[in-house]
């Protein structure tokens, strides 16, 4: 096939018209509906759908509504340099637009990512969303409220009813952050202390008798007295592994940029540097270390969360660990931004921070580690990970072996099988191993799974005295690893079994399907930093992908037995479609032509073994053993004859393979946004994403009219916030003439049919053999609930409630009836025992 020939069905697809995914990029924006207006009065300019029963907040709005729900914002009046501003606020819901190519869109959108949750980033327009979540970050990482509305009137284009912001929207910052981040729980020197730059928050704080009789007041100060410091800077902090040249690199980008227009810009957001000279002092008290706990759960109730903060700069009661990153390692800009967010001030304060999949978070955390300089406690979803993690520490940092312990039931049998201890137990070869496991001397690193740490079922006699020692002593440093598929159950065991003076959770997708992604801001504390997919893309540190779904039509006699079938067979029969397999037998021709390396995707083992068989391609699934699947890695990595790999989903994470350029879903885990962007992420590592010109491919196969199109559209949703567009590929180009396809013949599509229709009903079962199943969590889309849900998913209208982020997380897609049994009516979820008092406030106003 002539090249051009072969990339003409990426450009040149036929779209169904009104299903194309392509055209669902972009979010249509709501507005409430508006008093006063006629229903025929004329509308032009910007425009925006209306739900009719939406309620509004604004008096006089300035704009006029169309009975089709159309609005008329031409009225608006827009303020002098309105071109250099980059903002507008809608009144109705309060969510940020954004002018992403405004010359000024980068320091805005570091600034928007600082105080808002973004809902939606495509190429040229951005929307963002502010929460209370949202905003407790911002304060946390020193923005007052002042600050916060300057900043937004400066950018805002628009004087709207007179001011720059909505009221409702200045009123929720207000009430959001008047007392969020004001006060911290620094730990200094082994001792607690309650600190704030505001002293009459302290006095307020102490009228709580719990509060007073935790203070350690040795000199018998009055009761109002403060120790008064000066604020925390970063002078004299080093973060390994910066480098000033890759700024540079990076701010090539900004170039464009004249300096007429920084200067404007700068008249914009000047704010920023005087805030920083402001604050030039704190006040603080010493409490008990025992009763930390417990003045900590009374700031909470009074509606003062308390940021934590450790200045482990001056900690001499915790052995320092001697690591370093190695001088070859550079971090790269926006890892640096990541970590300033995270040193700001000199100390080190807990968080979390979202980059996405391949941009490097474990060199990340490896560097916050470098800086703290203190023992170490790593946690991952699986043993995979913690070698890897294991690995990535060698690599990057001067961290000797010795000092590095991995914790993992794989582990153990590892050095029982080496030394060849006799299995179940002897008193002797258990402590030997836990010997042989723990790192020496003062200090040192573990890494481990959660579920062996948050396990409390019966635990061996080594991995007790293991426990022991994790608990028994004091960490400055706990990572958490892909901290949103953890339970909140279990982070909480963590979080109150382990001591740790930091706590930093890395993620790619703050995402999840049920509505617990909250319960981490308080467990961990606040997002500090969210990377842009596009923008890290647009500079080579993550590969462009192209993106596509391919309809592949059902034959006729596995579409009439679909009909009849029951849910699990549904999934088996949209699965082993022949045309699906066709087409992914032709995708990987085709990509294999072009020098592709091709991973392919099945979650089903039924339909992953036969399409890797009939193929002649290795596969790896839950049962393959850990040297056979080293073996198939390696020769993906390093055989030129090995150019195709099927994956069940023990390949979502921790599969580092930077040679995959190519990467087809021929069966998923029904709706989960998670693994989606998880599956992409194997992509964007690819090693040859700064060739000119080069593009990875991501494609997802679906059968056509089948259960599976409407888990495709869900799981789509994360990436298309992220700015992905899925083109809808309903034919592939030189499919018809390629030879040799598999199922050509209607005699073998009805063998396979009749292998399907005898297949035991397990055979639609999911790869389930692996550690971290998190999305078998509560509010998962599954074929189980797959009726309740797609019941329950509404076109959300807006009203001033979400205002109050009484709406989810950004990401969350509201739907009544999460988990809920097929046909039982979606109930209003209840408030979670655990949020925080303002939060269930904010939560209860739905
Ligand atoms: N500063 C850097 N310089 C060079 N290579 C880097 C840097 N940061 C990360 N990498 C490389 O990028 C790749 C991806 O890193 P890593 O596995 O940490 O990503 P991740 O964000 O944890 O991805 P995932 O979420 O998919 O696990 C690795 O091969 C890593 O070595």
């Amino acid at each position: 096939m002539p090249l051009s020939a072969k990339r003409k069905f990426f450009d040149e697809e036929e779209y169904t018209p009104g299903l194309s995914k392509a055209k669902k990029t972009k979010k249509q924006v709501k507005l409430p509906v508006t008093d006063n207006l006629s229903e025929d009065e004329s509308f032009s300019g910007f425009q925006g759908l209306i739900p009719k029963n939406a309620v509004l907040n604004i008096t006089r709005p300035p704009y006029k509504m169309a009975p089709n729900g159309i609005v008329d914002y031409s009225s608006i009046k827009l303020k002098n340099h309105h071109a250099s501003r980059p903002l507008w606020i809608n009144p109705g819901n309060g969510h940020i637009i954004l002018e992403a190519f405004s010359p000024f869109a980068e320091k805005a959108q570091d600034f928007l990512i600082t105080i808002s949750e973004p809902v939606s980033r495509p190429s040229l327009i951005h929307e963002y969303k502010m929460t209370p979540y949202s905003l407790y970050a911002a304060v946390s990482v020193g923005l007052e409220t002042e600050a916060i509305i300057d900043v937004l009137k400066m950018l805002s284009k628009a004087c709207l009813c007179g001011t720059e912001i909505p009221d409702s929207v200045i009123e929720m910052i207000r009430e959001c952050t008047i007392s969020y981040g004001k006060v911290k729980l620094l730990l200094k020197q082994n001792r607690y202390f309650v600190e704030s730059s505001h002293p009459e928050v302290l006095q307020m704080l102490l009228q709580d008798p719990a509060i007073a009789e935790a203070r350690i007041n040795s000199d018998g100060a009055a009761q109002d007295t403060f120790i008064t410091n000066k604020a925390p800077t970063d002078k004299g902090l080093v973060i390994p592994g910066k480098n000033d040249a890759t700024a540079d690199t990076d701010n090539k980008a900004k170039e464009n940029n004249t300096q007429d227009d920084e200067l404007l810009f700068n008249t914009v957001v000047a704010i920023d540097k005087e805030d920083e000279e402001d604050e030039d002092e704190v006040h603080s008290f010493e409490i008990r270390s025992e009763k930390f706990e417990n003045v900590k759960k009374r700031c909470n109730e009074l509606n003062y969360p308390m940021l934590e903060e450790y200045d482990f700069r001056n900690d001499a009661t915790l052995a320092p660990l001697e690591i370093d990153l190695k001088p070859i390692t550079v971090i790269r800009p926006y890892q640096e931004k990541c970590l300033s967010k995270m040193f700001g001030n000199g100390r080190a304060r807990s968080g979390i921070i979202v980059l996405p999949c391949g941009a490097g978070k474990t060199l990340v955390g490896i560097t916050a580690a470098c800086t703290i300089k203190k023992s170490c406690l790593v946690l991952c979803t699986s043993a995979v990970s913690v070698m890897q993690w294991k690995q990535q520490f060698l690599q990057w940092s001067n961290i000797k072996e010795s000092q590095i312990s991995v914790f993992t039931s794989d582990q153990k049998e590892k050095v029982r099988i080496t030394l060849r201890l006799v299995p179940f137990d002897d008193y002797f070869s258990s402590y030997l191993i836990y010997w042989l496991t723990k790192f020496i001397g003062q200090s040192g690193i573990v890494i481990s799974t959660y579920s062996m740490v948050a396990n409390t079922r019966t635990r061996s006699y080594e991995a007790s005295k293991m426990m022991d020692f994790i608990t028994g002593r004091e960490w400055g440093f706990i990572l958490l690893d892909e901290v949103h598929v953890v339970p909140a159950n279990m982070f909480r065991r963590v979080v109150t079994t382990i001591a740790a003076h930091t706590k930093l959770g890395l993620t790619a997708t703050l995402v999840r399907e049920d509505d617990k992604i909250q319960d981490l801001n308080f467990l961990i504390g606040p997002k500090l930093y969210e990377a842009n997919w596009m923008d890290l893309a647009s500079k080579g540190h993550i590969a462009n992908v192209q993106c596509a779904e391919v309809w592949c039509d059902m034959t006729p006699e596995f579409y009439a037995e679909y009909l009849k079938a029951s849910s699990r067979k549904r999934m088996l029969l949209y699965a082993m479609n022949p045309n699906k397999l066709q087409a992914c037998q032709f995708l990987i021709q085709y990509h294999e032509e072009r020098g592709d390396k091709v991973i392919v995707f099945s979650d089903n083992v039924y339909a992953l073994e036969k399409y890797a068989r009939l193929l002649g391609v290795p596969f790896i699934h839950g049962k393959t053993k850990p040297p056979e699947r080293m073996y198939i890695l390696s020769k993906f990595q390093h055989d030129s004859a090995t150019n195709t790999i099927f994956l069940s989903k023990v390949g979502d994470t921790s599969i580092d393979l930077p040679e995959a350029t190519c990467l087809i879903q021929i069966s998923s885990h029904y709706g989960s946004r998670r693994q989606e962007a998880q599956r992409l992420g194997r992509i964007l590592r690819a090693k040859r994403r700064n060739d000119e010109g080069f593009n990875a491919f991501f494609y997802s196969l679906v059968s056509r009219d089948t259960q599976e199109m409407f888990y495709s559209t869900k799981r789509q949703q994360f990436l298309i916030d992220q700015g992905y567009a899925f083109k809808v590929i309903t034919k592939l180009e030189g499919m018809e003439k390629a030879p040799n396809l598999v199922y050509r013949e209607h005699n073998e599509q009805m063998k396979l049919l009749g292998e399907v229709l005898v297949a035991n009903d397990n055979a639609a079962d999911l790869d389930n053999d692996i550690e971290a199943n998190a999305d078998d969590l509560p509010g998962t889309v599954t074929s189980r609930n797959f009726n309740s849900q797609a019941k329950g998913i509404v076109r959300r209208t807006t009203n001033m409630k979400s205002l109050s982020g009484a709406d989810h997380m950004a990401y969350f897609e509201g739907s009544g009836g999460h988990g809920k049994p097929s046909g039982s009516t979606p109930k209003k979820k209840a408030p979670a025992k655990e949020h925080h008092p303002l939060f269930k406030r904010q939560w209860m106003k739905r």
